[in-house]
């Protein structure tokens, strides 16, 4: 094993695709400023994957925690971190640091992987082809399923009866196709209230 291989299953360097300031777009926390951290590498496959640049950890450069913690802190003490697949990785020593820096740390997972590291508010986006762990339905605060087609909505439903009963439910158009599946979502919201929308509002104003 080399230097890097050995940093990056101790959790102490991660593969980094980008890391920017924003505003979150979706879901709970829409409209409120985070410094969001895009870690590479996933292996789920969604035909509609909006970052499918992330997938290959390989093209991504090895960032130590250390320096990405100090970045981020600077901007915002509200940190999402997101991927490509974030729980594939070790993500104890980085939540570790931010942590004792003060911060509220989110995540957006596809739960294909349990949880690890201290999490704040987990973001669960069930995917069809690799289904979340149980630890993850136990422990998500919120469940936003993409809706590409009318199936979503049955499988939305399959999900929240597995997921906790404390967990926001949201149903969240898939881009490409919400012309299409936005009227759906809406009239099947006003049907069934304890759904909530969820749009890609950070698409809609132009924002990364
Ligand atoms: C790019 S994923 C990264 C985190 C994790 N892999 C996941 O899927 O939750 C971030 C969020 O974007 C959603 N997403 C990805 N592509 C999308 C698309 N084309 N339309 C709407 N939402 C999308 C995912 O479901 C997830 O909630
Ligand atoms: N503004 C903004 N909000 C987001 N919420 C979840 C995102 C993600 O890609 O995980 C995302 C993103 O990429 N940008
Ligand atoms: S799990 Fe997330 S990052 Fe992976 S392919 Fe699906 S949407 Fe993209
Ligand atoms: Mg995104």
């Amino acid at each position: 094993m080399t230097g890097n291989d050995i940093n990056l299953e101790m959790g102490l360097s991660l593969p980094i695709m980008e890391h920017f300031y924003t505003i979150q777009g979706e879901g709970r926390y829409t409209g409120t400023a985070a410094y969001f951290i895009r870690i590479g590498g996933c292996d789920v496959g969604c035909h509609w994957c909006d970052v499918k640049e992330s997938w290959n950890a390989n093209i991504h450069p090895i960032k130590k925690i250390d320096d990405i913690v100090k970045t981020a802190i600077s901007f915002s003490k509200t940190i999402v971190l997101t991927g490509g697949e974030p729980l594939m990785w070790n993500l104890v020593p980085l939540t570790q640091k931010l942590k004792e820096s003060g911060c509220n740390i989110h995540i957006e997972t596809s739960g294909a992987y349990s949880i690890n590291g201290q999490i704040d508010w987990i973001c669960l986006s069930p995917k069809k082809t690799s289904l979340p762990k149980e630890d993850v339905y136990a422990s998500a605060h919120e469940l936003k399923v993409i809706v590409y087609n009318q199936h979503d909505f049955k499988f939305a439903e399959e999900q929240a009866l597995k997921i906790n009963k404390n967990a926001l439910l949201y149903l969240q158009p898939e881009w490409s196709n919400r012309e299409k599946m936005t009227p759906k979502i809406i009239d099947y919201v006003m049907k069934n209230p304890q759904w909530h929308i969820s749009l890609q509002t950070h698409k809609y104003l132009n924002i990364p």
